[in-house]
């Protein structure tokens, strides 16, 4: 994996918080159909900068696909044959390591996967051969770096690692599930990040996470997790999120596809 002077399209999944991507200059929208379904939501051509983009909203627009019932496959396939090579998934989570409080950016370098009956993998029915991708890094360090750059020059708090831990939702945690995720190592929880990492993978493209913490896990706080203060913490982060997105979107798109 590299970089070369050939532009693909970048793709973008928003999620909570970001239905929309302000900022785009929109070129053209297009509803796809997939082997595996619909997508969430149309594909909304456009153009960042130079840089050509792919937008697509995770939960739909408007935002009423629950975390459990994402069409991922049908969202992946869709922007891999829109030419996409490189993904960035824009999470909303909730911070458990310390350091990571409301409005706080985390680019993430491992994921742990707590979700179940999702379908996950692009491997199954009549196959040729059965295959086990290699996923010890389930981010593009190239994507993570260019990341962790831009989120440098964008003077945000931000954190260039974090384990990202992955549950079912819809509903939220109980305090004990967070203390658990926390002894297991996570430092952030969302109910997205799996298997959208996963099957990105699969597809050999180069994906990364650009979280934004909506709010202190379960039990990390003194008070119970409310709609007001996601939105006040959206209302706070979402902007560097952007600025983060602005800059380094042409290395985004100049970068090669996964190696076979
Ligand atoms: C209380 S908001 C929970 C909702 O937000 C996150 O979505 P996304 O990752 O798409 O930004 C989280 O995973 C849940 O789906
Ligand atoms: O606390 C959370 N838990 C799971 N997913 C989330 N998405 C935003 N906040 C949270």
């Amino acid at each position: 994996m590299g970089v070369n002077n050939q532009v693909a399209p970048v793709g973008i999944i928003g999620g909570t918080g970001l239905t929309t991507l302000s900022g785009l200059e929109i070129t053209g929208e297009r509803v796809v159909d997939t082997p595996w379904g619909e997508p969430s939501s149309v594909l909304v051509d456009g153009l960042l900068g130079d840089q050509p983009v792919v937008f697509l909203s995770r939960h739909g627009n408007p935002h009423r696909i629950p975390p459990h019932q994402v069409n991922y496959r049908a969202n992946l396939h869709a922007l891999q044959q829109a030419g996409v090579r490189t993904v960035v998934g824009v999470n909303a989570v909730g911070g458990i390591h310390a350091d990571m409080g409301p409005a706080h950016i985390v680019i993430p370098d491992q994921i742990i996967d707590y979700t179940w009956g999702r379908a996950s993998t692009f491997f199954e029915g009549e196959l040729e051969e059965t295959t086990h991708i290699d996923f010890t890094f389930p981010y593009s360090e190239l994507a993570r770096a260019l990341l962790i750059d831009a989120a440098r020059t964008v003077g945000c708090s931000f954190s260039d690692f974090g384990v990202y831990g992955a549950t079912q939702g819809p509903r939220l945690e109980t305090a004990a599930e967070v203390r658990r995720l926390e002894r297991d190592g996570c430092d952030l929880v969302g109910m997205t990040g799996m298997p959208e990492a996963a099957l990105a993978a699969e597809l050999k493209m180069n994906y990364v996470c650009l979280a934004l913490v909506v709010n202190r896990a379960a039990g990390k706080s003194d008070h119970i997790i409310t709609m007001t203060e996601i939105e006040v913490a959206i209302d706070q982060g979402m902007s560097g999120v952007k600025r983060i997105l602005e800059i380094a979107i042409g290395g985004l798109g100049a970068l090669t596809p996964q190696p076979s």
